[in-house]
């Protein structure tokens, strides 16, 4: 599997206050959204663009636009705090949804929303989570998309385990990964050390 590491140090610095477990609830928002430019800029990097000419006030040139937009699937909860802003930076994509929580016992996904396209045969999909950990939400989610013909999915992630990225490895799914990190390990509780702690809670406020 294709994994990039975005080490840019504006994306080290964003991560940083991520990390950190002063940042509240707003300025851990802002870091992601910053984060995420940044991760779907690099993430973009090689898709094929499609030429148009374009008139400028002084002569005729070349134009580019995304060839074939990817439909972008944030993951609920934490996935909604990079929705807007890789909408933003690609605003002719699609967007779908998948809900889906951890049990903090079995470390299982369940699912709880699914709104997706019915087929993506020919369409690139991009994930986004900011927390690829033990890998068992983010191959649930490529599964749903596989399942509807996708074959070229770029999952975006914040921060990543190395468990995750095995997990993901061993599937054989039609993956790459981009993310600003690949952090050590994951703790007994399937937390990522030394991560960041529950991204859904640091956005929005525990649930438990
Ligand atoms: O790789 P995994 O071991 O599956 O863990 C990663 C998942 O955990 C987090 O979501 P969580 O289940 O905490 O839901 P939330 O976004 O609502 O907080 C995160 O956003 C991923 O979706
Ligand atoms: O460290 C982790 C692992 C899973 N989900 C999170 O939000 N954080
Ligand atoms: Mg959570």
């Amino acid at each position: 599997m294709d994994v990039l590491v975005v080490d840019h140090p504006l994306a080290r610095a964003r991560l940083t206050t991520m990390r950190d477990a002063r940042t509240d609830n707003a300025a851990f928002r802002a870091a992601l959204h910053e984060l995420t430019v940044m991760l779907v800029y690099e993430a973009t990097r090689d898709l094929p663009v499609a030429e148009e000419r374009v008139h400028t006030p002084v002569a005729r040139t070349a134009g580019y636009r995304l060839a074939n937009p990817p439909l972008l699937v944030p993951v609920l909860r934490a996935g909604l705090g990079m929705a807007d802003q890789a909408h933003k930076l690609i605003p002719d994509a699609q967007m779908g949804f998948v809900g889906l929580a951890r049990d903090e016992e079995t470390l299982q996904p369940t699912p709880y929303m699914e709104s997706l396209p019915e087929t993506l045969a020919g369409r690139p999909v991009f994930v986004l989570d900011p927390m690829l950990a033990t890998g068992g939400s983010m191959a649930y989610t490529i599964r749903l998309l596989t399942d509807r013909g996708a074959t070229d999915v770029t999952a975006v992630c914040a921060l990543a385990a190395p468990e995750g990225i095995k997990h993901l490895e061993d599937s054989g799914l039609p993956v790459r990964l981009i993310t600003a990190s690949v952090d050590e390990r994951l703790n007994d509780s399937g937390f990522i050390v030394p991560g960041l702690g529950d991204a859904g809670d640091r956005q929005y406020g525990a649930v438990h």
